[in-house]
């Protein structure tokens, strides 16, 4: 199996903070992988390490074979690896049309065909095309986060990181566009990194998860392991247990 993407050793510190401490991660082509944690425990710091929002100060980060440093990334880099961010609200221009966030990256990977691509990422994430020319404003949360999706995958990649992509959404519309992304990840054959901190979630669409403790990954297992209680971190079982709720014994 070929990994699309490896992290070794990945250390970031914000002011003398490790946010991430020495963290390793290999993800195989065409998985579907989790990070959970408690809140601050790193989740979103080393998603953003990898993109290069963040600046990692140690390790090593390989991507479809090509090696990344502390900060920097090409244009290659996004064309491969796309993110997808909890808050459709601040992710999207709200003053710009539909078509127009989806052209942007179109142009800036210098994509033909821009019209057909349009059109069919609309249609992909069941949108259709009387919604090219709203403005993001005028959309819904569910809707905008269609077109967060859209956007991310109308430049073809073979890697999306998703933060937390649905829990600021009502539950019946997490429910939508977690089916969107999962048909997506068939259809296209792309690998996933999702973050979040509801396990029933990552349960759904993830199948291994490494577990994530003030900045270190104190685990990594099979979705199954999970289910079946069959984990060494007594971490993971608070972390199972509060995700299923408030229980009266
Ligand atoms: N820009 C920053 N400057 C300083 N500290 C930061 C910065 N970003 C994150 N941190 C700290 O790094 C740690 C990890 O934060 P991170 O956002 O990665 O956690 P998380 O697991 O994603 O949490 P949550 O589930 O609440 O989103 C936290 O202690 C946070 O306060």
């Amino acid at each position: 199996m070929t990994a699309a993407l490896s992290v070794r050793d990945m250390t970031v510190v914000y002011d003398g903070f490790a946010a991430l401490d020495r963290v390793s991660v290999d993800v195989n082509d065409g998985d579907s992988f989790g990070i959970v944690g408690e809140s601050g425990s790193g989740k979103s710091t080393l998603l953003r390490a990898v993109t290069g929002l963040t600046r990692f100060q140690e390790g090593s980060l390989t991507v479809d074979g090509r090696s990344y440093d502390g900060r920097k990334r090409d244009t290659s880099f996004y064309r491969t690896v796309q993110m997808v961010f909890q808050d459709p609200y601040g992710s999207l221009h709200p003053r710009q049309t539909v078509d127009r966030l989806l052209l942007e990256p179109l142009v800036i990977h210098g994509f033909d065909e821009v019209d057909r691509r349009i059109a069919r990422a609309l249609d992909e994430v069941g949108l259709g095309s009387g919604f090219r020319f709203r403005y993001s404003h005028q959309l819904s949360g569910g809707q905008r986060q269609r077109v967060a999706v859209a956007r991310a995958l109308i430049v073809e990649p073979k890697i999306l990181l998703l933060d937390e992509p649905t829990s600021a959404l009502d539950a019946s519309i997490q429910a939508e566009i977690l089916n969107l992304l999962e048909q997506a990840r068939r259809d296209r054959h792309l690998t996933f990194i999702m973050v979040s901190h509801d396990l029933g979630v990552i349960s759904h669409m993830c199948e291994r998860v490494a577990v994530m403790k003030a900045g270190e990954v104190v685990e990594t297992v099979p979705v199954e392991a999970l289910e079946r209680r069959e984990f060494s971190q007594d971490y993971t079982r608070r972390l199972l247990t509060a995700s299923e709720g408030f229980r009266r014994d």
